[in-house]
């Protein structure tokens, strides 16, 4: 049972419906390279304008630091977006003032209208409340899709909340009880797999994710800030080294609360960061100093295995390399198929989320043989650790 508001509980027809979605999707050579996010929201997409809503939609994309870029321009998105909703959807070049106040004055009941990137303006991530004025004044109705967003308390996914009559839509409605339903009292050992390129935005969550787990395993870039914790030269590896103490006090903590951690031992290094840079399998005490991390190594993806096969649940966020750039998707695709493999065979309950760890998932092959795959990454973290999620909470006000 939800606490919330859901569409069925929405008058809509005929009315301005400001709904927020995460169209927050990797992208390779301009076009989207993985449309999960994009198909998880049509649902919602059509059923408002199927019940005759007009439908605004609020989007972020990326994090664009000075306002407006082009490579973080939502209008990149609109033909992906349109051809999946299998509608034609309008675009204005500002989420705000006069070009989105006319182009939502322009919308017939059933039309479809993707206004651009809201962190454009400095007031969304703020929650500045005259942004969310400008904002709800598009809007009779609100509607928050955006469960990979909920852990943001941004004027989209909060404020909003606070000023129209708001409702969860069927993405955030479905994400949250099949969360609740595969994760609510889990099956021990319970596996964390954490890794990726966000390492000051979800390096925090760890503190509170190894008293939750009983095993933690950290790859991708994350991993680069523990081994330079621990005093491992790690070249020119993405790393966080201003970090260090935030990841020693983590290691601490989860030998306090009896929690694994499993840091790669071995790592793939290269000079560049291209397809088919050359490379090579080095011990992650020997990187050279002129060199990068792209993969964990063979040795971690063995030791890696070994410890799905000890699971009886296991949650992934983040991938364990570059995968997008090959050689450097094998240990990300290996474990991903190995525990796609335990979860068919053994029973293994398989939980992953993120925008660019559902890519990868894609990219191996397996994204439908896990027992279920969020839209989420730092939401889907934050909700593991046990946090309220502000998206998810207004709803429930
Ligand atoms: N060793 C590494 N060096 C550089 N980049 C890496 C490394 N390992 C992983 N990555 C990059 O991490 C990125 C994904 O990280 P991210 O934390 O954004 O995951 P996510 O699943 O998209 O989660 P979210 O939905 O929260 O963004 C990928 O683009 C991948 O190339
Ligand atoms: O990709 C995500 O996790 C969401 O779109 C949120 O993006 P953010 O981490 O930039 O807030």
């Amino acid at each position: 049972m939800n606490a919330f508001k859901t569409l069925d509980d929405a008058a809509l027809a005929g009315r301005r419906v400001l709904v927020r979605v995460d169209l927050n999707v990797p992208m390779e050579g301009g076009a989207v390279s993985d449309d999960t996010r994009i198909r998880a929201v049509v649902p919602t997409i059509r059923e408002i304008a199927d019940k005759g809503g007009r439908v605004v939609l609020l989007a972020h994309f990326g994090r664009p630091k000075d306002g407006p870029e082009a490579k973080f321009s939502l209008r990149q998105i609109v033909d992906a977006l349109a051809e999946r909703v299998g509608r034609p959807v309008a675009f204005a070049a500002d989420c705000i003032g006069p070009a989105a106040a006319g182009a939502v004055a322009a919308l017939q009941d059933g039309d479809i209208l993707l206004l651009e990137n809201t962190r454009f303006h400095k007031g969304e991530e703020k929650n500045d409340p005259a942004f969310v004025e400008a904002l709800a004044a598009l809007g009779d109705v609100y509607v928050n899709d955006a469960f990979a967003t909920a852990h943001r308390a941004h004027a989209s996914t909060e404020g909003l909340a606070h000023r129209l009559p708001a409702y969860a839509g069927r993405c955030m409605q479905g994400e949250i009880e099949a969360l609740e339903k595969a994760l609510g009292s889990p099956e021990r050992p319970v596996l964390a797999v954490v890794g990726g390129a966000k390492v000051s935005s979800k390096i925090d969550l760890l503190e509170n994710l190894v008293g939750k787990v009983d095993i933690l395993v950290i790859g991708g870039g994350m991993a680069n800030t523990f081994l330079a914790a621990q005093g491992i030269a790690v070249g020119k590896s993405l790393c966080e080294h201003d970090l260090a103490e935030t990841a020693r006090r983590i290691l601490d903590k989860a030998k306090a609360a009896r929690c694994d951690i499993v840091l790669p031992v071995d790592a793939v290094v290269a000079r560049e960061f291209k397809a088919g840079a050359e490379n090579e399998v080095v011990p992650v005490d020997a990187v050279p100093a002129d060199a990068m991390i792209l993969d964990v190594g063979p040795k971690s993806v063995a030791t890696i295995a070994a410890r799905i096969d000890g699971a009886r649940t296991l949650v992934w966020n983040g991938p364990l390399g570059a995968f997008e750039i090959e050689p450097f998707d094998r240990a990300t695709v290996a474990a991903a198929r190995h525990a796609a493999e335990r979860t068919r065979s053994a029973g293994l309950l398989t939980v992953a989320g993120g925008g660019d760890t559902v890519a990868a998932l894609n990219h191996a092959g397996v994204a439908e043989a896990f027992s279920y795959v969020s839209t989420a990454g730092g939401a889907f973290l934050e909700w593991l650790e046990g946090k309220p999620l502000p998206g998810v909470e207004i709803l429930r006000k």
